[in-house]
């Protein structure tokens, strides 16, 4: 069975596939002190937790902080006994072109997406990921990752807020009634929310106007229900839409 590991900025995800579906999906903050050790009895625990017997074979990484690939890989070797696959390293084969100016690194869950949504829909997307940051990716007609936008994520610009002024509380987002509050939260929650909707509507307005075609537009990421209430500009939502790129990459990279 594979395990695929998606490593944001602010969180790790684990997930076994058993090549038909995900068995179960594991979620841990991510730090890069955690060592393979502590990785594994924290797995192990919640599988006998779930009652799941998975024998892991292989390992497919996608990692925005560089840092923790090291014990990840020693996860993998010390308890799996193989050679894990980290996407954006030279021996990790991709599906899809990357065409974007020459030594620009890429993010790994931006082309995992990228994979991952052409797999699914084609091309012509724009992909919005609502993680630490909240970026879009554009995928061109056959595939090819082209580029995007990254924005502030939406709990770092209300924790942004909070830090840089005295008065202003720590809040989560949530859809307010109204966009004029009459109250410091209920302002907050507005800025937030409705300056989010109004920044995807307006960056997928103008991705579309510079491609000059008509490109589907798929949401994910933890917060893409919350704004699916504030806009119709989501064509898709995906749930596990970087766990099904990172199968597609691991098929991908066994097929020779
Ligand atoms: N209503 C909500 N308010 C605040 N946060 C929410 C809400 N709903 C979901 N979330 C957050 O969404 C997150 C899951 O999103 P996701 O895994 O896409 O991104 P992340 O883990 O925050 O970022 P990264 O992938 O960059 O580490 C969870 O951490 C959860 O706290
Ligand atoms: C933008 C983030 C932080 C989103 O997770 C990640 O994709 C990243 O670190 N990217 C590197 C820069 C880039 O994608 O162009
Ligand atoms: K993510």
């Amino acid at each position: 069975m594979l395990l695929a590991i998606d490593c944001g900025n602010t969180n790790t995800v684990f997930s076994i596939w058993d090549g038909t579906r995900f068995l179960c999906t594991l979620r841990t903050s991510t730090e890069h002190q955690r060592t393979a050790d502590q990785y594994f009895v924290w797995f192990k625990t919640l599988l006998a937790h779930h009652g799941i017997d998975a024998k892991i074979n292989a390992v497919v990484i996608s990692s925005t902080v560089p840092r923790v690939v090291f014990n990840l890989r020693v996860l993998s070797d010390r308890y799996f006994n193989c050679r894990p696959l980290v996407v954006g390293k030279p021996d990790c084969r991709l599906p899809v072109d990357v065409r974007v100016d020459a030594g620009t690194q890429v993010g790994p869950d931006r082309l995992v997406n990228t994979v991952a949504g052409y797999d699914l829909y084609g091309g012509d997307l724009i992909i919005v990921d609502f993680g630490t940051a909240t970026t879009f990716d554009v995928v061109d007609h056959d595939g090819a990752y082209i580029g995007g936008v990254i924005a502030p994520g939406v709990n770092l610009s209300l924790q942004a807020l909070h830090e840089a002024a005295a008065a202003l509380p720590h809040i989560d987002v949530t859809k307010p009634d109204r966009v004029i509050g009459t109250n410091t939260v209920d302002c907050m929650q507005s800025g937030v929310f409705w300056g989010y909707v109004g920044l995807i509507d307006g960056i997928c307005e103008r991705i579309k106007a510079e491609r000059g075609r008509a490109m589907k537009v798929i949401a994910t990421g933890g917060l893409a229900p919350l704004f699916q209430q504030g806009t119709d500009m989501f064509d898709m939502f995906e749930d596990d839409l970087t766990m099904h790129g990172l199968t597609v990459i691991h098929e991908h990279n066994k097929e020779g």
